[in-house]
């Protein structure tokens, strides 16, 4: 959820008819939480839970699919006026059902250099894995016993395909392509998103059908957001000229993950013979698209940095020309500098 005014929870009933339609699309999300418990997530699990469509739709798929064993987390960003009106509704709708939740509030101001977004974010992921880990009651308030073991988030194919098309407009490589992962270990956590196969409407549709509201987060239609832009003004057109576009989108995505693992491992196998710190001649041995891949891998892995395009090119080509012993090399690269110390590189920030 972005930020700013509050809007009132949507009713099923009071919606525009053209909403009411109950296509068969919302068979979707049936099909992706079986195709989810097939994989037999670690029990209980917890639902990082908005408020929001998704969130409210795979809350309770999943409260019907595991009774008992489903809890949920709010984050209580602090952001927007709206945000005591979300957390209200999470409590009403997981009181009704008897699902122990946890309201997390946070104070996700943005350090220097990150954006709003970003900051609300990381501060998200921290509260959901101190809730995730930490002892849970019942709605009773009685013992649950430790922590959870799986935590599952909701995205879905229209946020999949609004990644990838972030991720083409930056010029991201492999990596950034992948998008978002179905699944990943973090924390002590297993973390998950069932629903990045199900389009955003076959969610609201399954929720309809059940005649249960959400909350609409106002910040969703701010086309300051690039993200708004793309949902309100991109999708419709891919909808028409590729209709299969979250499908195919996604499956490049899929390939796109596969290979970024390949580079991964062809990274970790140079950095072992270019060793550490990097020594220049051994670094001279590679190719010019195995040196950017293991220089990346160095400065992400060891160092927490991404160079920009231009300045891993920078680099490739003081290393290549680096033959002789007075050559220096100094050059800015993310958040610090890559020198060269006698044989080796050296990174370091202030
Ligand atoms: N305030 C929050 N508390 C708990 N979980 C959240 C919160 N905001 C987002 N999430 C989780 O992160 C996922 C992605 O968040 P994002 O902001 O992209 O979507 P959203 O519009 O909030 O989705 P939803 O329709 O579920 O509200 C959500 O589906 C939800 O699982």
């Amino acid at each position: 959820m972005n930020s700013s005014e509050t809007e009132p929870p949507r009713d099923a009933a009071a919606l525009p008819a053209q909403e009411s339609r109950l296509p068969q699309s919302a068979d979707a999300v049936d099909a992706a939480l079986r195709a989810f418990a097939a994989a037999a997530p670690a029990l209980p699990l917890a639902v990082a839970f908005s408020g929001g469509a998704d969130s409210t739709a795979l809350l309770l798929a999943c409260a019907e699919r595991w009774p008992g064993q489903v809890r949920a987390i709010h984050v209580h960003h602090g952001l927007q006026a709206a945000a005591d009106g979300f957390a209200r509704h999470c409590q009403a709708v997981c009181e009704a059902r008897a699902i122990p939740l946890k309201i997390c509030a946070i104070d996700a101001r943005k350090a220097p250099g990150q954006s709003p977004e970003d900051a609300a974010r990381q501060g998200r992921y921290e509260a959901l894995t101190a809730a995730a880990n930490s002892p849970w009651v019942d709605v009773a308030g009685l013992p649950l016993g430790k922590g959870v073991r799986s935590v599952l988030l909701a995205q879905h194919a229209d946020d999949q395909v609004e990644t990838l098309l972030l991720a083409l407009s930056r010029g991201a490589g492999i990596a950034g392509l992948a998008a978002m992962p179905a699944h990943w270990q973090r924390a002590g956590l297993q973390w998950f998103r069932p629903f990045l196969s199900v389009p955003g409407q076959a969610l609201r549709d399954w929720l309809l059908q059940r005649g249960q509201n959400w909350v609409e987060d106002p910040t969703n239609a701010d086309p300051s957001y690039t993200r708004n832009r793309i949902r309100a003004q991109l999708l419709p057109v891919l909808q028409q000229v590729f209709p299969q576009f979250r499908a195919t989108f996604a499956r490049s995505s899929a390939h796109c993950a596969q290979a970024a693992g390949v580079l991964e491992e062809v990274a970790v196998s140079d950095l072992q013979s270019v060793g550490l710190p990097p020594r220049i001649a051994a670094l001279q041995q590679l190719g010019d698209a195995r040196l950017a891949n293991v220089l990346r891998h160095w400065l992400r892995s060891l160092h927490g940095t991404t160079p920009t395009a231009a300045q891993l090119s920078q680099l490739m080509a003081q290393i290549r020309v680096c033959t002789t012993r007075g050559h220096s090399i100094h050059i800015k690269v993310g958040r610090g500098f890559v020198q060269r110390r006698g044989l080796v590189l050296d990174w370091y920030n202030f």
